[in-house]
């Protein structure tokens, strides 16, 4: 089989498993207004991480839609691996730097939630929320007794590239996912699998928190 044929399976592959993902958080509410990012690392047979390609999801569409040209393959930089009339997501950059700054990072998802933008809202001047003593602190992971973790809160730049900056000077190794203030998460994994464990367990915390807070008003 020549590198070409792999690289397209890898490719279709890639594509796939973000189509399967994009419509379970899809039915979840998880993109509200065509909000929400997805990417994957494509596995390819050269072992340069340099030379990676990242399927990731095209812009501004209704991502509870499934047609046939949601995702594309960029590189590194962020720029379409090959001539196309698609455009990725606004937010390539940000993918691309947690590429390559997060080691073994296979899968980056961004989602917004009335959840994880009001603990945002609410903790940004702390520079972090901190979750203690939850039994799904192991999702990240983590597996001591009584664990806590801090999820980073960056304020929401509008120059992207300033964004991923920011974010990549918060991140924490135990912490798989970094807030962005009224705005959303970015979360990441070695695999997709991960990934998606690790943002299901941070929006259970998320939620969890805020009706905590409303049940102790009342
Ligand atoms: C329509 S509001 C959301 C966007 O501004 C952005 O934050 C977002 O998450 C989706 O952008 P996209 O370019 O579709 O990947
Ligand atoms: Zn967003």
């Amino acid at each position: 089989m020549s590198s070409n044929t792999i690289e397209l399976e890898a490719i279709q592959q890639a594509f796939e498993t973000l189509r399967r993902v994009k419509e379970t958080f899809a039915a979840r509410g998880w993109f509200p207004a065509t909000s929400g990012n997805l990417s994957l690392r494509i596995k390819t047979d050269h072992q340069d991480r340099n030379r990676s390609l990242i399927a990731v999801t095209v812009s501004g569409k209704d991502k509870s839609v499934h047609t046939p040209t949601d995702f594309l393959v960029v590189d590194l930089e962020g720029k379409p691996a090959a001539a196309s009339q698609l455009k990725p997501s606004a937010e390539t950059l940000i993918h691309t730097a947690l590429y390559q700054k997060v080691s073994k990072c296979a899968a980056v998802f961004h989602v917004h939630t009335v959840s994880n933008s009001l603990v945002s809202e609410l903790y940004k001047h702390r520079g972090g929320v901190t979750f203690k003593g939850h039994e799904l602190i192991k999702a990240f992971d983590i597996w001591e007794e009584g664990a806590s973790i801090t999820v980073p809160i960056v304020e929401n730049y509008a120059c992207i590239p300033t964004l991923a900056a920011e974010i990549c000077k918060v991140l924490d190794s135990r912490v798989p996912g970094v807030l962005i203030r009224n705005h959303g998460i970015y979360v990441w994994g070695e695999s997709e699998f991960a990934a998606k464990r690790h943002l299901e367990a941070f929006e259970f915390l998320f939620d969890y928190h805020v009706k905590l807070l409303i049940l102790s008003k009342n």
